[in-house]
């Protein structure tokens, strides 16, 4: 039975529960709920704190995991990432008070306030930076306010908590983050549990992204409508009852859907229709 560790709480919590979801497994039906079987799916779900799923990942007891890139990293846990997940995206910056300084060079000994001391201390190592770094648990934005700190390094994805408190990104991003499936470093690649756990997951990311795209198209325009339809392998084609025009059926990106539906019906194709994908296997 595959052993997965899933956020409990934050960000990444809600909508890893509801991945696994749509990826056909059970999930929880409350948050008191620390570990839960599935065994149709032959599956147990452990649900922990996503800073501990790297470090449970990388001791053995648990197979796979899903949290944070940034909390991967700061972890310094000996696991590695095997799939991107495309929600819980942001950014690791460092922010300060307008004017205290225009890049990291300017940090030297100043104290510089985050809840990801593995991933600032690296960093700052690595830019050969001395500055002193505080740890504390979360609402960092604040730690300048009260003087706990001239610099913060935090998460940002919309900027508003910078913004709420009067801070400025300052230098580039240390880190882009998203949330990823995890497991041990240098695990077997190719355990087949594990590869079915991982394909039913990019089947969701397939099924969220596409749509399924038909129309009908006169059998002469067939190429160049076929040139903003190639679909992911190649388009089916079949024959209508009508001769000279023929019927096409393809994968489209979902954002992309109503400017090729416009190209479509600008080449004379007609009857086009989307429809949603619930769950698909490439
Ligand atoms: N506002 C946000 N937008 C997108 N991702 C975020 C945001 N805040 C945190 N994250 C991501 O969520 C993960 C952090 O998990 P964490 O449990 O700390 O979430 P949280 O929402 O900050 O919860 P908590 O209230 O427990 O601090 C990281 O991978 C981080 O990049
Ligand atoms: O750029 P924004 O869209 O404002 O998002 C970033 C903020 O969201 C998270 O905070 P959270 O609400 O989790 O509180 P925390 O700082 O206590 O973790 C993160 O720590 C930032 O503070
Ligand atoms: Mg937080």
């Amino acid at each position: 039975m595959l052993r997965i560790a899933v956020p409990n709480k934050g960000s990444l919590s809600g909508p890893a529960s509801a991945m696994l979801h749509e990826a056909g497994y059970k999930q929880r039906k409350e948050s008191k709920e620390l570990v839960l079987v599935d065994p149709d799916n032959e599956v147990e779900f452990f649900y922990l704190r996503p800073r501990d799923i790297a470090i449970y990942v990388s001791s053995g007891k648990l197979d796979i995991g899903i949290t944070g890139r940034d909390l991967l990293l700061d972890s310094g846990a000996n696991a590695e990432e095997i799939l991107e997940l495309g929600f819980a995206r942001s950014t690791f910056r460092y922010a300060t008070r307008p004017g205290t300084a225009s890049g990291p060079a300017d940090f030297h000994g100043m104290t510089i306030a985050t809840s990801y001391e593995g991933v600032v201390a690296k960093h700052l190592a690595d830019q050969g930076i001395d500055a002193s770094v505080v740890h504390l648990d979360g609402a960092v934005e604040t730690a300048i306010q009260l003087g706990v700190a001239q610099v913060i390094a935090d998460v940002v994805e919309t900027g508003t908590s910078l913004r709420n408190a009067g801070l400025e990104v300052i230098g580039e991003p240390i880190l882009t983050s998203e949330a990823v499936v995890v497991r041990r470093t240098g695990a077997p690649a190719d355990d087949p549990e594990v590869q079915r756990f991982l394909r039913r997951l990019q089947g969701v990311l397939v099924a969220r992204s596409y749509v399924m795209m038909d129309y009908d198209c006169r059998a002469e325009h067939l190429e160049q409508a076929v040139a903003l339809t190639p679909g992911l392998e190649s388009p089916t084609v079949s024959p209508l009852h009508n001769e000279g025009w023929v019927a096409v059926r393809a994968m489209v990106p979902a954002k992309d859907a109503q400017r090729v539906m416009d190209d479509l019906y600008a080449l004379g194709a007609r009857a086009i229709l989307t429809t949603e994908i619930h769950a698909c296997r490439l």
